[in-house]
């Protein structure tokens, strides 16, 4: 499992760590970490020229000691000094005892033309509210440019707790960062500006507490999550769900999300509905039935709102399922007016999959105000309906009503973004819900299978293929030869 932690708890467990060390060590680690990156992104061979964006903080320190260190090796390091009379004292004298040089940011444009390669120290964990208009300049300038950045613990400009980015920030093809991940480094949109990210261990762990404020999910995670059919098992052992998806007018919702729960491993679908016709010509695996969910046979889980639309027929489906003293995720049409005091009300776990206009309209907020603070606007469903929530799109994240860290899922890809691909999600989520496991592991497990499917299915990829390119991850992740 990867973690995060905000800033707040780093300082304090750096500051814990530091009081065991000689002064200076933490920062040496660092740079060192960094410095052997940025060797391994350089070019063989020519002369090789680095700029250092430098800040008055120690972000710039670790910079600073880094370009000590590759000037050492024969490269040409220029440092564009933001703040030159609050510029790390140590690491401006190692770098120009090196042999490296210093300039100010009215330069920076031709240093940063000649540039094989951009190390970002304006601001790390420090940075807070959006760059200030000299940095921002030098962040644009650096995008103009165009050469790789290696940003030094953040990407400066992003908001290292929430991923939030406010103007303009430094976008980079490498994050290296420092003891821990931080949250805003698995959370988009400062997550797309952080490109890979790099872990550099200064011996932080120990320090840190249990608890992360954010986790992402490794393949061994979900590996040990999914469920695998014993000796003793039979098919109502395995997890029965239930569907109550699609409507004569969407027949193909109901049909996605069956194909979702059953290539999430569920031992029977039932289906409930009135495209029980379009369900049983593409699965005759499947169920059907065509009253009330309640009327067709018992089900360990429930997934409901998948096309179902908005008419009083629909509503009737919905406070059905609602009703069910089973898991319940809900999803689409099923979120339409959800009442948070209904959910609250359920005997049984619920489990939200909002896109962000969904998620918008349950929170009374803006598409864009979802999709700029993604991590309060989940945790904000979640305790609102106290319900795990699933927020959908760029980074999908999890949240669980009790609290505890949010979940942020690491695989996928924006081909996701395809008609059809949610009703997929909920139906898969529903099987992993069916067969036991917890609402927010079923969440979380499902995005990910979700996510790796979607980055296998062939280009570009449409819903059904989507379903179809699940055996491969099961496949990939359970590491079995198919079939046993
Ligand atoms: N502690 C440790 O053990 C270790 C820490 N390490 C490193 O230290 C980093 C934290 O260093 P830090 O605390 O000095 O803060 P930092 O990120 O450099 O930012 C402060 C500077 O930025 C400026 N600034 C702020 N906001 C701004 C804005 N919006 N726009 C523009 N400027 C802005 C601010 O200016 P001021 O507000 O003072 O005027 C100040 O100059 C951490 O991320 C890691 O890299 C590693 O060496 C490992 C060991
Ligand atoms: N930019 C993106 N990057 C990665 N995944 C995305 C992006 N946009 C959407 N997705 C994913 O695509 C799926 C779309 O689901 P949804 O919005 O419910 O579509 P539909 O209702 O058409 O099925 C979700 O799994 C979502 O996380
Ligand atoms: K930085």
């Amino acid at each position: 499992m990867r973690t995060a932690y905000r800033v707040e708890t780093v300082r304090t467990a750096e500051r814990a760590l530091m009081d065991r060390l000689p002064a200076g060590t933490l920062m040496a680690r660092a740079a060192a970490g960094l410095a052997a990156a940025c060797a391994d992104l350089l070019p063989s061979g020519r002369s090789r020229r680095v700029v250092l964006l430098v800040g008055g903080g120690d972000n710039g320190g670790d910079a600073l000691y880094a370009g000590a260190r590759l000037a050492r090796r024969g490269v040409g390091v220029t440092a564009v000094l933001l703040a030159p009379d609050r510029a790390h004292p140590g690491g401006l004298a190692a770098l120009r005892a090196a042999g490296g040089r210093t300039t100010t940011p009215d330069a920076a444009a031709a240093a940063l033309a000649r540039a094989d390669l951009v190390v970002d120290g304006i601001t790390g964990i420090g940075g807070r509210g959006g760059l200030r208009p000299a940095a921002a300049e030098l962040a644009r300038a650096v995008a103009a440019a165009g050469a790789p950045v290696i940003a030094v613990d953040l990407p400066s400009g992003v908001d290292p707790d929430t991923g939030e980015v406010h103007g303009d920030a430094v976008r980079a093809a490498l994050t290296v960062t420092f003891g821990t991940h931080k949250p805003g480094l698995l959370v988009d949109p400062a997550a797309e500006y952080a490109g890979r990210v790099r872990l550099v261990d200064i011996g932080l762990g120990p320090e840190l507490p249990p608890g992360p404020d954010l986790t992402a999910l490794e393949p061994a995670d979900v590996a040990a999550l999914l469920p695998r059919p014993g000796a003793e098992s039979d098919k109502y052992r395995r997890g029965v769900v239930g569907i109550a998806a699609g409507s004569a007018r969407y027949p193909g919702a109901a049909v996605l999300a069956v194909g979702g729960a059953l290539r999430g491993g569920a031992g029977a679908v039932r289906y409930a509905g009135p495209a029980d016709a379009a369900v049983i010509a593409r699965y005759p695996e499947a169920l059907v039935s065509t009253g009330l969910p309640h009327r067709a046979g018992r089900v360990q889980s429930w997934v409901v709102g998948p096309g179902v639309g908005d008419d009083r027929e629909a509503r009737e489906r919905v406070a059905d399922v609602l009703d069910a003293d089973v898991p319940v995720l809900i999803d689409a049409d099923g979120l339409r007016g959800l009442d948070p005091a209904r959910v609250r009300a359920r005997s049984a776990p619920t489990v939200l999959t909002p896109h962000a206009g969904e998620a918008a309209a349950l929170l009374g907020t803006s598409r864009p105000e979802v999709e700029a603070g993604r991590l309060a606007a989940v945790r904000a469903l979640a305790d609102r309906f106290g319900a795990v929530a699933l927020l959908k799109g760029s980074t999908t994240l999890v949240a669980d009503p009790a609290g505890g860290a949010v979940r942020a899922n690491p695989t996928g890809t924006a081909w996701l973004a395809t008609a059809g691909s949610g009703d997929v999600l909920s139906g898969l989520i529903g099987a992993l819900l069916a067969a036991g496991l917890t609402p927010l592991d079923a969440a979380s497990a499902g995005a990910y299978l979700h996510g790796l499917a979607g980055t296998h299915a062939p280009v570009p990829p449409m819903a059904s293929t989507i379903t179809e390119a699940l055996p491969a991850v099961w496949h990939e992740l359970l590491g079995e030869p198919r079939g046993r």
